[in-house]
């Protein structure tokens, strides 16, 4: 807003000293006398000049980042802006890191032919990621929007606040607590499987005779209450009960303002790409149904934090939960417990659920490697494991389950893009960045580069997790850089969910391949990612399941 202030009082006064200068100097050519059509004129001229410069001459001749390698062709106007919204996410920013000889950084012309850089290997991510990550921010305009849904919780803040928030949030997320929460994640990875059977038994008693459609289920759906009641226990210590169809207000609310309708995302696409105060102003149902929601999401949670003050000074809660540990290290007010609360409900659900929908589509498409897993889930995992079996050590050690987890992590990255601002003149890789450039990274080119994950890059292979001498699971895929997969990305800006989603990932998956075999019901509907910052399958995702035996 302020840009766009700055940048029409600098119109406005040259226009003004452009009307005064030809009235004074060339009154003879002017086709009036007037000063207020002269001065509306050199408004026009000084726009069309200005917009000339900023997309003709300035990224070709003027821009340090000119001299980058870049992609040929594109829009004479938009650019390659429009190789953001292709779906699948990212696959043109494969194409050119794959194509395209750099040593770090390439050049590509945005919306308005706005010069934008891609970072394309470890190096020039370690920099941006890692030593220089508090020269490079969010978008402005991103953050504004995502403030309204997520408050000024660790997504959002940027700097010292920052930095005081990841400290005091980071030990919720310590391997000894993630380990605590197995059990209960496993409960509910069950309860996933038994809610999936009710939905058939359901279907097979309505269906009377016409049962061939009966076992068709829409897993994408499952994965999202399964996931919001997971965190419900995590977060809140609070039962959603999403699996059995709960009345619960907040997820509602969530399921309302996370479901990607056709509007939904142009209007969030809106928000990012003009500025706010015009979006927030166009006569659109959908900007009331978002200040609603926000707002009783916001409500709620405040509701919830109070409550959950009252439990603790009454000595009645076991204080397990992410909100318990932060309410009792007090470093947070309750406006900050509100916006964390906020954070990682919407932070927490979604990206793991899309995660799973992907694992399951992979599976149902690769059944002999769903076989495989079967069998070592069967060896490893008895039906009904008691409190004294070890979840975590088991899940952890298994070598396919992991291979399987990892390998869709890195083929379908929740985030597939993201976008940082360079806050200040630096450098990447030794070339000088400008303050306002922007910058790329993108989790969907990087994890599938034949470069940096061999000409098979683009298959689903679990078995490169494997350390083929140990038959362990590894930890790189057999890739030379952690910085060659970016699904939950690096440093200090990283995913703090990382590990409490693989936990979540590996018992969903081997409860769920556990339980039944899975087939991809239609093969003539494609699955393709849809979304704007995460993505998930774009029309669901329709299985066809066969009970199994329990084993
Ligand atoms: C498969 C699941 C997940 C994926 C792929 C994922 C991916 C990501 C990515 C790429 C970012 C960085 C975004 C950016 O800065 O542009 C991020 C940040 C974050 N994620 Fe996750 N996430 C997942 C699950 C979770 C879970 C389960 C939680 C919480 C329970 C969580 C909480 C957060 C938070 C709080 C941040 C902000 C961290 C910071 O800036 O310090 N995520 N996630």
């Amino acid at each position: 807003m302020k840009k766009l202030q700055t940048l029409a009082a600098t119109v406005v006064f040259s226009a003004a000293a452009e009307a005064m200068a030809a009235m004074i100097s060339i009154p003879q050519y002017l086709p009036t006398k007037s000063f207020a059509t002269t001065f509306l004129g050199a408004i026009f001229l000084t726009i069309t000049v200005w917009s000339f410069y900023q997309m003709f001459i300035y990224p070709s001749f003027v821009s340090p980042l000119r001299h980058l390698p870049h992609p040929k062709g594109g829009n004479l106007f938009l650019g390659h802006g429009l190789s953001l919204f292709k779906r699948p996410p990212g696959n043109d920013f494969l194409k050119w890191m794959n194509e395209i000889p750099n040593d770090g950084v390439l050049m590509f012309n945005g919306f308005g032919n706005q010069p934008r850089i891609v970072l394309t290997n470890p190096r020039a991510l370690s920099e941006v990621l890692v030593t220089k990550t508090y020269d490079f921010k969010k978008p402005k305009p991103l953050r504004t929007f995502l403030r309204r849904i997520l408050g000024d919780g660790l997504i959002i803040v940027e700097g010292e606040e920052h930095k005081f928030q990841r400290k005091h949030v980071m030990p919720v997320f310590s391997f000894r607590h993630i380990k605590e929460l197995y059990p209960m994640i496993w409960k509910k990875a069950v309860a996933l499987t038994q809610g999936i059977e009710a939905e058939m038994a359901e279907k097979m008693d309505l269906s009377m005779g016409e049962k061939s459609k009966h076992n068709v289920v829409e897993v994408n759906h499952w994965a999202n209450k399964v996931t919001m009641d997971i965190i419900g226990v995590a977060g809140l210590g609070r039962e959603f009960n999403a699996l059995k169809n709960s009345d619960d207000p907040l997820v509602h609310n969530y399921e309302e303002i996370l479901e990607p309708t056709t509007e939904k995302l142009t209007f969030f696409a809106m928000q990012i790409i003009l500025p706010q105060f015009i979006v927030n102003r166009l006569p659109w149902k959908i900007n009331e149904r978002v200040r609603v929601i926000t707002s009783n999401l916001n409500r709620i949670c405040g509701e919830l934090v109070a409550d959950k003050r009252a439990l603790i000074k009454a000595d009645a809660d076991e204080h397990l939960d992410i909100l318990s540990v932060l309410i009792k290290s007090n470093n947070f007010s309750d406006k900050q417990l509100v916006d964390q609360l906020l954070t990682f409900l919407a932070a927490g659900h979604e990206t793991t659920s899309s995660a799973f929908t992907w694992v399951t589509y992979l599976l149902s498409t690769h059944p002999e490697i769903q076989t495989r897993l079967r069998e070592e889930i069967r060896k490893h995992i008895p039906t009904n494991p008691g409190p004294d079996f070890d979840l975590a050590t088991v899940l952890e050690a298994m070598p396919l389950l992991n291979g399987v987890c990892n390998e869709t992590l890195r083929l379908y990255p929740t985030v597939p893009i993201t976008i940082r601002d360079c806050y200040t003149d630096t450098t990447v890789c030794d070339h000088y960045i400008p303050r306002g450039t922007q910058v790329h990274l993108v989790p969907w080119a990087t994890n599938r580069l034949p470069e940096f994950w061999g000409s098979n890059a683009g298959d689903f292979v679990p078995d490169r997790w494997i350390d083929k001498e140990t038959g362990r699971p590894n930890n790189t895929g057999g890739s030379s850089s952690n910085y060659n997969i970016l699904t939950f990305l690096h440093g200090p800006r990283s995913c703090i969910g990382e590990k409490f989603a693989k936990a979540e990932l590996r018992c969903l998956v081997a409860a769920m391949v556990g339980a039944y075999e899975m087939e991809y019901a239609d093969p003539s509907v494609e699955a393709i990612p849809h979304g704007v910052i995460t993505t998930k399958p774009r029309w669901g995702m329709e299985l066809r399941l066969k009970s199994l035996q329990q084993w």
